[in-house]
């Protein structure tokens, strides 16, 4: 196994800059770790001897502080390593009696938590992202075991989740109120209160990132946690746990339940849970709504896009073509945020798509633990049925392949679902690849002649989550930005997620923010206290 220098983030950098030019970018590294034999069957050791470690194979539900099995099941679902679509092993699903426990622990947990200054729960995060970077590497191989998506990326998503640990570690000392003056000395203030048990639903593309995501600006208010991750991907959520236990957190105040729908349900609906913060699909983020509605619980829904990336005819054309890749290719184009609409000028198609066909053609399809693969396995066979179903249907209603769209065998031991990145040409706006979201790599180009008709047509969307424009007029990208109904959008780059930004959607796109500072006032509710200086006046 090439040794990954832990200090992580030049590390990381350099593996990002080798996805950013997809080979281009001399990497020395990279160069010495081009795939042979050996390393390939190192890999292919490296995963079995994780999938036969502890993580996989101990408890995956999180209670009192400690990994345990549900006191029933009531099922089990299969752990499968998406790039060789292996059955790790099967997870017991938590029913009513796994879920109450787990809420009653929070509750219980609540009670001491919350009564902590911000200051103290801010120092326990803090030590938290500080053990998560030295557990990086662990981390990192372990999500690439339950995604399929490359080491190096992985890498990033660990690191970045542990910045924003850190991060609301710092905000937890600055969650305040505020005092308002009134008429003859009289005062009122305001204090952030935290909401109660907050349960938490995943995903499976950025399982660690949810849990994250979720669980620290959570805990930073003072709440407590619940948290189902995706049933694809149970893995890392559970060594958060741990690392949180370590970092000093009371047990009881974070706590995983493995599950399917069912699980979801009963936390959904559980009388006890003050909050849901939801990541996945429309359909199922309109259900938790719907629940919560009948209790009048506090949602955060993270849902599904349809992103226009919009290339104007004066941009620096080398960054909008890895701008336009970003925007669709990460882990395997299963990313909520793409711009999987990339309306280019008419004027630069020519030069633009054959820049775009030439890089794409060379990204590395392979073994995810391998350092230079930069396209994994997708997710499960199922998803892989959509992204094929989706591809067939756009060559039905007119579009044409010009490159990727197919299943590629990389290796004979790898047999996941591993597709080459498709890039589509004569899209136009009705068609459902164009209208729907396809969760694979699979990008539609459409071209444009002004930018009054782009911005019409990026916005006839249902969905609102992101956009890219990519422009060296600043005036004109401002003026798109505010025109573009979205709720995360870059300029002169795509999918990149500083922590401090909040990250979220306009429309079916969701509720709530994450990642920034706003997210904490959707974790917290506001208490006004009115005091009266002086005698009480009434007309009676
Ligand atoms: N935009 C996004 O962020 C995502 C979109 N998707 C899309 O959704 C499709 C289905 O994938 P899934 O993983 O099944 O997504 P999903 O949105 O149905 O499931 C996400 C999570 O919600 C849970 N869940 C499902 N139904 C529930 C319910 N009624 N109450 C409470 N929890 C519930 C699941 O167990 C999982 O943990 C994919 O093919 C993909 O197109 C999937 C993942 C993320
Ligand atoms: C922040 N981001 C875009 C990397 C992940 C958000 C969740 C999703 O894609 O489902």
């Amino acid at each position: 196994m090439p040794k990954h220098d832990n200090g992580g983030r030049k590390s990381i950098l350099i593996n990002f800059q080798n996805f950013l030019a997809f080979g281009l970018v001399e990497n020395l590294r990279v160069e010495m770790l081009r795939p042979c034999p050996y390393v390939r069957c190192f890999h292919r050791c490296l995963a079995t001897s994780i999938s036969s470690s502890s993580q996989v194979q101990a408890p995956l539900n999180f209670l009192s502080g400690k990994r345990c099995d549900p006191s029933e099941n009531i099922g089990n679902f299969d752990l499968k390593y998406p790039a060789t679509d292996e059955t790790l092993r099967q997870v017991p699903s938590s029913g009513e009696r796994d879920v109450n426990e787990a809420v009653s622990q929070a509750r219980e947990g609540f009670r001491s938590w919350s009564k902590l200054s911000g200051f103290e729960r801010g120092n326990v995060l803090k030590r938290a992202a500080n053990i998560m970077r030295e557990r990086l590497e662990e981390l990192a191989q372990t999500e690439v075991l339950d995604t399929g998506k490359p080491i190096w990326e992985a890498r990033c998503d660990v690191q970045g989740c542990a910045d924003t640990v850190d991060y609301y570690g710092g905000l937890a000392a600055r969650i305040s109120g505020e005092f308002l003056p009134l008429s003859n000395g009289c005062f009122s203030y305001t204090v952030r209160e935290p909401l109660g048990v907050v349960g938490g639903i995943g995903a499976w593309n950025y399982p660690l990132q949810m849990a994250s995501w979720k669980s620290s600006p959570a805990l930073a208010c003072g709440n407590t946690f619940v948290f189902k991750p995706s049933p694809l991907t149970p893995l890392t959520a559970v060594m958060l746990g741990e690392v949180y236990k370590e970092a000093g957190l009371p047990d009881g105040c974070y706590n995983i339940i493995q599950g399917e729908t069912k699980t979801g349900q009963l936390l959904t609906t559980h009388p006890n849970i003050a909050k849901m913060s939801f990541t996945g699909s429309v359909p199922t983020g309109s259900k938790i709504m719907e629940a919560c509605a009948k209790d009048i619980k506090h949602v955060t829904l993270e849902l599904g896009g349809k992103s226009p990336c919009i290339i104007f005819e004066d941009c620096n054309l080398e960054n909008a073509v890895t701008g336009a890749m970003l925007a669709n290719f990460l882990t395997q184009g299963q990313v909520c945020s793409n711009g999987t609409r990339v309306f280019v000028h008419k004027s630069i198609m020519g030069p633009f798509l054959a820049q775009l066909v030439e890089r794409t053609k060379r990204m590395k399809i392979g073994d995810p633990y391998l350092e230079d693969t930069t396209v994994g396995a997708t997710i499960s066979k199922q998803q892989f049925d959509i992204v094929m179903r989706y591809i067939e249907l756009a060559k039905k209603e007119g579009a044409t392949v010009v490159c990727g769209g197919e299943r590629v065998t990389v290796d004979p031991h790898l047999r996941g679902y591993f597709v080459s990145p498709c890039i589509l040409v004569n899209c136009e706006d009705h068609m459902t690849v164009v209208r729907e979201e396809v969760f694979g790599s699979v990008m539609s180009i459409l071209t444009f002649d002004s930018e009054e008709e782009v911005i019409r047509r990026a916005n006839d969307s249902e969905l609102g989550l992101a956009g890219g424009i990519f422009t060296s007029n600043l005036q004109r990208a401002y003026r798109v930005a505010s025109a573009l109904e979205a709720g995360s959008l870059y300029i002169n780059n795509y999918n990149v997620y500083p922590v401090g930004v909040p990250f979220g959607g306009y429309k079916k796109s969701g509720l709530g923010r994450e990642n920034g500072p706003d997210t904490l006032d959707y974790y917290t509710q506001v208490k006004s206290v009115y005091v009266e200086m002086g005698d009480v006046e009434a007309p009676f």
